[in-house]
C-alpha cells in the first residue's frame, strides 16, 4: 500500500493503530476528518487502504464503521490492530479543573469517561468532536464551545496542552480494535489464527430467524467473537447482523457455513478473512477440522457412486 487513509488528525487513537501496522512503513499517511470520508476516499481510489476503529471493549461497535462497511461498494478487511486506550483531560495553560464548563471529545471517548466526569465535573457539558485529537487541536486553537478535551496523552503533548487529570477512563483495561480496510483484491493467507467478518441480511422477519443464522455456525463448530444488529435503515424494525467469526474463508467449516447462509439469507456480505491481532488459534469444535469435512465429502462421493 502506498497511500493509507485513517481517522485523523495526528494524535487520534486511530493514528496509533496505524503506527502499529507493520505494512504501513513507508506508506504515505492521509488523515481524514471522519470514518465515512476515509472509506469514501478508499472506494474512490484516492487511497489504497484505510485504518478505522470498529469495536471498543467498553462502548461496543463503532456504528459509523459498521454501517459504512455494510453498504456501498464492497470493501475487505485485511488486518486488525488492538490499541490500549488511556485518556487524559487536557486544557491550555492557565485553565484549572474548576474552570472547566464544557468538554469536547469523540462520542466513543465520552462513553468511556462518563463515570469519571460525573464524579469530578458533574456540571460540565459534553460537546461532540470528530475525534479525540480534533478536540485537543480545537481547545488549543481556542474559539470552541468547550474549554478542555478528553484525548490521548500524546495528543495533549502534540498540542502543548496541560494535563488536568490523568488516566480518567472508567475501565482500566479498555482497548479499541481497529481494522485495515482495502478494495477487494488479494486476501491474507490462512494462518490458523484468523477472523472473518460478515454482514447477514435476512429474507424476512420470522420467529427463529436469528437462530437459523446462528445454527449455520453452531453446526460447523464455529465460534463467534462479535454479534451486533444494525438497522438496515430501510424501515423501522429492519435489521442486519454484523458478525465476526473465528476462522478463514478457506477453512472447510467456514465454506460450508457460508454456503448455508447464502441459501437462507437475502444477502451475505463477505468483509474479509484476516489474521487476528492476538494470534490466538481458532477454537474448533470436535470433528470440525478440515480433515473431518474432507472425509465426509469423500464418503458422500463414494455412496453416490
Ligand atoms: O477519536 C479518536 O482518537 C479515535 O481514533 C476514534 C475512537 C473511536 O472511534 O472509538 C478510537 C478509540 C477510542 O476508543 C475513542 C475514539
Amino acid at each position: 500500500m502506498t497511500r493509507v487513509g485513517y481517522l485523523g488528525p495526528d494524535g487520534t487513537f486511530t493514528s496509533m493503530a496505524l503506527d502499529q501496522w507493520p505494512a504501513s512503513d513507508g506508506a504515505e499517511r492521509v488523515p481524514f476528518g471522519s470514518v465515512d470520508a476515509a472509506l469514501a476516499a478508499l472506494r474512490a481510489g484516492d487511497v489504497d487502504g484505510a485504518m478505522v476503529p470498529i469495536e471498543n471493549s467498553v462502548e461496543g461497535g463503532v456504528s459509523a464503521t459498521l454501517d459504512a462497511l455494510a453498504s456501498g461498494d464492497p470493501l475487505l478487511v485485511v488486518g486488525e490492530v488492538v490499541v490500549p486506550i488511556t485518556f487524559v483531560l487536557a486544557a491550555p495553560a492557565g485553565v484549572a479543573l474548576a474552570d472547566v464548563r464544557a468538554v469536547g471529545t469523540h462520542s466513543h471517548a465520552w462513553a468511556q469517561v462518563r463515570g469519571w466526569m460525573g464524579r469530578h465535573l458533574p456540571g460540565a457539558g459534553y460537546v461532540p468532536a470528530l475525534s479525540t485529537a480534533a478536540a485537543a487541536a480545537g481547545v488549543a486553537a481556542g474559539g470552541q464551545p468547550y474549554d478542555a478535551a478528553v484525548c490521548a496523552p500524546s495528543a495533549a503533548t502534540l498540542h502543548g496542552l496541560e494535563v488536568l487529570a490523568d488516566d480518567i477512563g472508567d475501565m482500566q483495561a479498555a482497548v479499541t480494535r481497529f481494522v485495515l480496510v482495502a478494495r477487494p483484491g488479494s486476501m491474507p493467507e490462512p494462518t490458523g489464527a484468523d477472523k472473518t467478518t460478515l454482514v447477514l441480511f435476512q429474507r424476512d422477519d420470522h420467529a427463529g430467524g436469528l437462530l437459523e443464522l446462528l445454527e449455520q455456525f453452531a453446526a460447523r463448530g464455529i465460534n463467534l467473537t462479535r454479534l451486533e444488529s444494525r438497522p438496515t435503515k430501510a424501515s423501522m424494525g429492519s435489521y442486519c447482523f454484523s458478525v465476526d467469526i473465528e476462522g478463514h474463508v478457506l477453512d472447510e467449516r467456514l465454506g460450508e457455513a457460508l454456503m448455508g447462509l447464502r441459501r437462507i439469507c437475502a444477502e451475505v456480505r463477505f468483509l474479509g478473512s484476516y489474521p487476528r491481532a492476538d494470534g490466538r488459534a481458532a477454537t474448533i469444535a470436535p470433528r470440525a477440522q478440515d480433515s473431518d469435512f474432507a472425509e465426509a465429502r469423500e464418503w458422500l462421493r463414494s455412496i453416490r457412486g
